[in-house]
Parts: C-alpha cells; structure tokens; sequence
C-alpha cells in the first residue's frame, strides 16, 4: 500500500473527529455523543491501492498552536467547519489565514469542509467560499465543500478527493 497522510484541523465542535470516524468505520458510526480530542489522534483507512493516515488535531483553544506542525509534509490540509455557526466562521477565517501563511505549509492543497449542512442555515459551498475569503488564498490548490457527517452527504467526493492528491512535491 501507498501511504498518505492528510491532516485535519479547525475549530472544536466542528465535526474533525466525526469525519475521521465515518472515513474509518462508515456511515453508522456517527454520534451526537462526542468527546472532544486532547492533543491528537491518528486513524487510517485504505482504499485501492492507498492507506490514508488521518491526522486529527484537537482544535480548542489551547491545541491550535500545534496545527502547523501536524499540517507539515502532509499531502493535503483539511480545514473542517461547522456551516451553520457563523460566529465560528468569522473566527475559523482568521485562524486559517494565519495558519496558511507559515512558510512550512507553502504549496500544499487546501481542503475546507462545511460539516454539518444537514442543520438548518449552514452555507452552501459558495457562500463558505465568499465569507472565508478562499479566493485570496493563491500559489495552492484550494478546494471547498458542503459535507454532513451526520447524513454522509459528500464524504465519496472527500475521500476522492485525497486519492487525486496522493501527495504533495515541492516545486
Ligand atoms: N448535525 C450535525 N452534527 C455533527 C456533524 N458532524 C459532527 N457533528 C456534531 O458536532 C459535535 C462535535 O463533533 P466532533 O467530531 O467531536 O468535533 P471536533 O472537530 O473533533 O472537535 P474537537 O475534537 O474539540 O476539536 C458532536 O456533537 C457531533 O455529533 C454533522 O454533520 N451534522
Ligand atoms: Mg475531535
């Protein structure tokens, strides 16, 4: 098998751990019941001829500063929000902008995740993509969808996703 690893941040709360679980152990692992993640946790799963390693970090406050460091070599970064929290939105952008300018983290694809878009008024891919200001993000691949653990909605287009970007060279 090819190993890959991709790494998952964002704020607590925003369902990193619940997207590691249905990636591993599929649809009916999801529960509302969480505890949130001290420090990390790494989960793998394999698909074709890949193993993906799931590096997923806790993202309360005090676990923020390790992100960059788990983000290096990785192949693609995740950043998991929840949509339907705005005021996280606002808070999620300004930490993923100052994530992203670290030199380490130069070049590699960006994955963003609105989770939870099985609950009411979570924004939609574009609107994400407006508000997070992803436009501005230039010299890397930036890709963003609409996902629900809860109800499996766009989790094949995540792990396709990583199967297109098995791993990241620096140019
Ligand atoms: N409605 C809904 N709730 C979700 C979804 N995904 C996760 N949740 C809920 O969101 C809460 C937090 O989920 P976690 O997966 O623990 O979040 P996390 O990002 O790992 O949080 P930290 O480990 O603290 O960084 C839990 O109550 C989950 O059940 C979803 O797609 N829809
Ligand atoms: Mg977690």
């Amino acid at each position: 098998k090819q190993d890959m690893d991709v790494c998952l941040v964002g704020r607590h709360g925003a369902g990193k751990t619940s997207l590691v679980n249905t990636l591993v152990h599929g649809p009916y692992s999801f529960s509302e019941d969480m505890i949130p993640t001290v420090g990390f946790n790494m989960k793998a799963f394999t698909k074709g001829k890949f193993r993906v390693r799931l590096w997923d970090v806790g993202g309360q406050a005090r676990f923020r500063s390790m992100w960059e460091r788990y983000c290096r070599g990785v192949s693609v970064i995740v950043f998991v929000v929840d949509a339907a929290d705005l005021y996280a939105i606002h808070a999620a952008t300004l930490e993923l902008h100052s994530l992203l300018v670290c030199k380490s983290l130069q070049g590699i694809p960006l994955l963003v995740l609105g989770n939870k878009n099985d609950l009411p008024g979570a924004l939609s891919q574009q609107e994400l993509t407006s508000v997070m200001e992803l436009s501005s993000l230039s010299k890397r691949e930036v890709y963003c969808y609409s996902i629900s653990c809860k109800n499996h909605s766009n989790i094949d287009v995540v792990i396709q996703f990583f199967l297109n970007h098995p791993k990241f060279i620096i140019q």
